[in-house]
């Protein structure tokens, strides 16, 4: 039974649902560059799962994982989804600047009349929110929604934080799909109105774009096709985030076993399973024969 589980899980193929923007993209094809390397799935899933079991969250070196996609295409909503289900901390950029609006404060007037035109809120003032609410959350996974927006937002992020997201999930959507949301969405936002959600999509186009364009060329960008009911959207977001805690504790079980818990001679299920495990990310087929 534990062989058939094993085969199970080992035969599944790294993150099935999304994809890397290498393949199809429905709705920015023509923007996405293929990836130069690909995602390395082994590093990237032994990193999100040693920050997963890290002592109380005090780790210096969090899991970022930067949400993209239009204006209205769900990443708000995805975010709640992950973060109760994987123990995310969610940032959402909008959400800091909004509250900074609140508070009353000089920089609050500023930013209200950029978000009121749609247009973007100068770097260093989005960032330094950012960092700060990450330190104060001093969780061990992070979801940055709606960040970086520009190319200058994400060379000031890792100027100041000193460091690249772990992956970047991309919520790709129709512009026709997500003004349709934005309309509905009755939040009372300055920017929900259909002059602004123009200026936002123009915006989104010509300066988020590139953005994405960028990581993927660095390998990090997980697409998800953001058509559907949430909850659908989710299981593909779900089985992404899975895939890196499964993929992650495998990983973990290898480093254990290389470091000299079995040799052939002592050998029990345990070590086979592990031994299994090694074999197929060490990028070889495994033999198993309980499984087709
Ligand atoms: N898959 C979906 N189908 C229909 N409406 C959705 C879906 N996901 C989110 N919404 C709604 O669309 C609006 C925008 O979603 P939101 O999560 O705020 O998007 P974003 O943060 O990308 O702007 C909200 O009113 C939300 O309830
Ligand atoms: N990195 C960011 C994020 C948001 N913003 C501003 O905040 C507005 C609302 O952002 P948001 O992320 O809450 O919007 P949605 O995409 O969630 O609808 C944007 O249109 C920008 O004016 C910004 O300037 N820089
Ligand atoms: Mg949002």
């Amino acid at each position: 039974m534990w062989r058939r589980r094993l085969g199970a899980l080992l035969l599944r193929s790294p993150p099935s649902s999304s994809s890397t923007a290498a393949s199809s993209c429905q709705h920015h094809r023509r923007h996405l560059l293929p990836s130069e390397e690909p995602l390395a799935l082994n590093r990237l899933a032994r990193l999100f799962t040693s920050q997963a079991v890290s002592d109380g969250g005090n780790s210096q070196k969090p899991f970022i994982a930067f949400v993209l996609g239009g204006p209205g295409s769900g990443k708000g909503t995805q975010c709640t989804k992950i973060a109760s289900d994987f123990g995310f901390a969610h940032l959402s950029a909008g959400d800091l600047l909004r509250h900074e609006i609140a508070s009353g404060s000089e920089k609050g007037e500023l930013i209200l009349d950029i978000i009121k035109e749609g247009r973007i809120v100068p770097s260093e003032i989005t960032v330094e929110l950012i960092r700060k609410a990450m330190e104060t959350s001093n969780a061990n996974k992070v979801l940055i929604d709606g960040f970086p927006r520009c190319e200058e937002n994400r060379i000031a992020f890792e100027r100041t934080v000193g460091r690249e997201p772990d992956i970047v999930v991309f919520f790709d959507c129709p512009e026709d799909e997500m003004v349709k949301r934005l309309l509905g969405r009755n939040q009372g936002r300055v920017d929900d109105n259909i002059e602004t959600i123009k200026k936002r999509l123009e915006v989104f186009e010509s300066l988020n774009i590139p953005v994405v364009d960028y990581y993927s060329s660095r390998g990090k960008v997980h697409k998800i096709n953001a058509m559907g009911t949430a909850d659908e959207i989710f299981e593909a977001v779900r089985k992404l985030f899975s895939s890196l805690s499964d993929w992650g504790r495998l990983a973990v079980e290898k480093e254990k076993w290389r470091a000299g818990t079995g040799t052939a001679t002592q050998r029990n299920p345990t070590d086979l399973l592990i031994a299994e495990a090694l074999e197929f990310l060490d990028g070889k087929r495994v033999q198993s024969p309980d499984c087709e």
